[in-house]
């Protein structure tokens, strides 16, 4: 590999890569210097929001001609999940280039890409001496890859988010194996549950009337005959993607003691994806139906519960779409974003959010092994935003201007 003549794009998003902000213990600390180093080569402002104790909202502003008007919002989380290193071909932390040009490191994907590609369409934008009408807002959080509590979820609710003025965010999305870009304009709602079941102890040679584990194998069989359904409704549709169908994953099981002692109670925990298009208080009610055909006494609680349905538009003539279409010949693939991203939480205040990573002819490696992104395939990136950010932020009018 040729370093000397690697381009100074492919070296920073490199660099980023080799930052520790890995789950358990991210070094959020070093993700801040890197902003900060950044946003004085970019001589733009930088504000830090310490949104929880240790937990620090960044973000950069490139001041719009008319800054009255809403702003365009460039998202980013700076943590990455953790990885398995004995599974992997290179260290997961080296960002090792391969002699095709595939840089293998955690967050090549998911989503260090993107944050170093909105970095340097703007670096280019500003170099070129381009200017917006609308302000432009690149905002790097914390803590997405756990749930946001302590950060996205956090900081919509300041104060300091409001002022910001947003009038549209892009957040991440996901690779695509084919020719395609995907766009998402919604997500599924996470249902994390554990269902409580109490039954009647006693001496493990006996048979025991009304036992945990009777009742905990119908919640297991309804939950379960639920899954096989759903998953035969993806296979069987040709226009269904994993965005469309409810996903249950039984991820959890706890309860017992001993061998020999019919449990007191024995739990079960599930991992639910249900899309934007499912009537929630149907699906809860069809829960409570479950529990009830298990037996006496059964309870459940949930871990997280998102109700929130809001979806973005994606043929006006507003946002995204068009601008990537028609400026840019790109064929996009508008789908429901399967898992949960911070876009959730911008959309639940009423907010328009695209899930958006350019990064297509790459297989969807986000949280696995060897997850890598093609350094030509990144380099394309950063000209689609170099196009698709001035587009959106000289929209003349958005529908949240009026
Ligand atoms: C429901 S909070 C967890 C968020 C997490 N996001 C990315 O993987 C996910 O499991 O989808
Ligand atoms: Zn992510
Ligand atoms: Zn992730």
């Amino acid at each position: 590999v040729d370093l000397q003549n690697e381009d100074p794009s492919v070296n920073l998003f490199r660099e980023y890569l080799r930052l520790r902000t890995v789950h358990p213990e991210p070094d959020y600390d070093a993700a801040l210097r890197f902003l900060d180093r950044i946003a004085e080569e970019l001589g733009l402002p930088m504000k830090k929001i310490e949104v929880c104790p240790g937990r620090v909202v960044s973000i950069m502003t490139w001041q719009g001609t008319n800054p009255a008007l809403k702003s365009i919002l460039l998202n980013s989380h700076t943590d990455v999940v953790p990885v398995y290193q004995e599974h992997w071909k290179y260290d997961a932390f080296a960002a090792v280039k391969d002699a095709e040009g595939n840089i293998y490191a955690r967050g090549t994907q998911d989503m260090k890409c993107v944050t170093i590609q909105y970095i340097q369409a703007i670096r280019r934008l500003k170099a070129e001496g381009r200017k917006c009408m609308r302000t432009i807002h690149l905002m790097f959080v914390p803590d997405e890859e756990v749930g946001g509590h302590k950060g996205m979820e956090t900081f919509v609710k300041l104060p300091e988010f409001q002022k910001l003025n947003i009038g549209f965010a892009l957040d991440e999305g996901l690779a695509n194996p084919g020719e395609a870009f995907t766009v998402f304009y919604g997500e599924r709602n996470p249902w994390w549950i554990t269902v409580h079941c109490p039954g009647s102890p006693g001496h493990g040679s006996r048979f025991v009337e009304n036992t945990a584990a009777e009742k905990l194998r119908s919640i297991i069989n309804s939950f379960l005959d639920f899954r096989e359904k759903e998953k035969h409704r993806l296979n069987t549709s040709e226009c269904f993607t994993l965005g469309d169908v409810t996903t249950v994953n039984m991820t959890m099981v706890k309860g017992g003691v001993a061998y020999n002692v019919i449990p007191a109670e024995m739990d079960v925990s599930f991992d639910l994806r249900i899309p934007p298009t499912v009537n929630l208080q149907e699906f809860e009610e069809q829960i409570k139906k479950w529990c009830k055909e298990a037996g006496e006494g059964i309870t459940y609680e949930f871990a997280q519960k998102h109700m929130n349905q809001n979806l973005t538009s994606t043929d006006d003539r507003y946002t995204l779409t068009p601008k990537l279409t028609h400026t840019q010949n790109m064929t996009l693939e508008k789908e429901i974003f399967p898992a949960a991203t911070d876009s959730r939480f911008i959309r639940a205040v009423g907010l328009p959010a695209i899930g958006f990573s350019p990064m297509n002819r790459t297989p969807i490696l986000l949280h696995d092994h060897n997850e890598y992104l093609n350094e030509q395939v990144f380099l394309k990136g950063i000209q689609v935003y170099e196009n698709l950010v001035p587009a959106l932020a000289n929209v003349p009018t958005l529908p949240c201007d009026t």
